[in-house]
């Protein structure tokens, strides 16, 4: 029971390995992240907004996983141009826009009492 659900994390962290090491725009992601830590600690944010800009990294990043699973899927469905497929890959990185720009918003609302 215990080692079954061990091997499980061993494989979910294999999928996180498997985003970083072949998803380009994980890179990304993951540059937004250290920036966004590095200029939590410069402005010395409150512990809420710490918590508000870790969630919405780690939104982000799930947002992002999900992304990669589905267009792993529809790729292995087929690499024929289909316009379901297209439709299944525009939605899941519209659900990626859509947070990434929500996060943007949340970003200026959070850092804004500090700088001005
Ligand atoms: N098999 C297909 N049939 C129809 N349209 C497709 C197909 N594959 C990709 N597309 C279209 O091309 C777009 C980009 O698909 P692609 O698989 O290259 O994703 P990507 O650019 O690698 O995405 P991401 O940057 O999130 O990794 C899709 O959103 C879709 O509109």
């Amino acid at each position: 029971m215990l080692r079954k659900h061990l091997t499980s994390y061993k494989y979910a962290a294999r999928g996180i390995w498997i985003a970083l090491r072949h998803e380009p725009n994980m890179i990304v992601h993951v540059l937004a992240a250290i920036a966004v830590v590095f200029v939590n600690y410069l402005l010395n944010i409150s512990r809420q907004d710490w918590i508000i800009t870790l969630m919405l990294i780690g939104v982000v990043f799930t947002a992002e996983i999900f992304n990669t699973a589905i267009e792993t899927l529809a790729d292995r469905i087929t690499k024929d141009q289909d316009p379901m497929i297209g439709k299944a890959k525009d939605l899941a990185a519209g659900a990626v826009l859509m947070i990434g720009l929500i996060a943007a918003t949340c970003a200026v609302i959070v850092y804004w009492p500090y700088l001005f």
